[in-house]
């Protein structure tokens, strides 16, 4: 049963899965904020910035490529994908600070950033996949509103999401019932 999944809050593999018609989207949502942590983990301590511009344009550059074979808005993917690099920084950001203020709470190894890369640039496929299962719900700016209010409260709760991965959340799911202009 998923309610009985335990662990710590950052490290939990994912077991539950949240619920409704925008559940998968935001499993794969929190998915890609938990690698977020492996990003922190390979670039504290080092000399590497948060912030790369070169790979964020590379990232919405493959999503816009990626979005118009599937028929989907361009645009409207890479604000998407905008708010999931915005979050993705809000989780960094917030494990610096932690890590910083309490270095007994800090990684003590250094995953390595290329294969973490290639995990994100899964998710990114999967995500786009479900953005585009879900574009007739999406594109129903009340019942998104209400679906999406649903799979995110319900996955706080399944994932057991910190403050800081609760915040960066609810940036990363902004866009999601944008309206689909096209
Ligand atoms: O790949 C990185 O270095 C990350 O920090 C991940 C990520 C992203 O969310 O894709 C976030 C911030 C960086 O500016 C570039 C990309």
């Amino acid at each position: 049963a998923p309610l009985a999944a335990s662990g710590r809050t950052s490290d939990t593999v994912m077991t539950g899965k949240s619920l409704g018609r925008l559940g998968s989207l935001t499993d794969l949502i929190v998915e890609r904020l938990r690698v977020s942590d492996d990003v922190a983990a390979s670039k504290f301590g080092t000399d590497r910035p948060i912030d790369d511009p070169v790979r964020e344009q590379q990232v919405l550059d493959g999503v816009r490529k990626q979005a118009a074979d599937l028929g989907l808005d361009p645009d409207a993917v890479a604000a998407f994908f905008q708010d999931q690099i915005t979050a993705s920084k809000i989780v960094q950001r917030g494990l610096f600070a932690r890590w910083t203020a309490h270095p007994d709470e800090a990684p003590t190894t250094r995953p390595d950033l290329a294969q973490i890369r290639a995990r994100l640039d899964q998710l990114t496929t999967a995500l786009l996949q479900q953005l585009d299962t879900t574009e007739d719900l999406r594109a129903k700016p009340r019942r998104c509103t209400a679906e999406l209010a649903f799979a995110v409260d319900s996955t706080v709760v399944l994932q057991r999401l910190d403050p800081l991965h609760r915040r960066a959340l609810r940036t990363a799911a902004k866009s999601v019932c944008a309206r689909w202009t096209r």
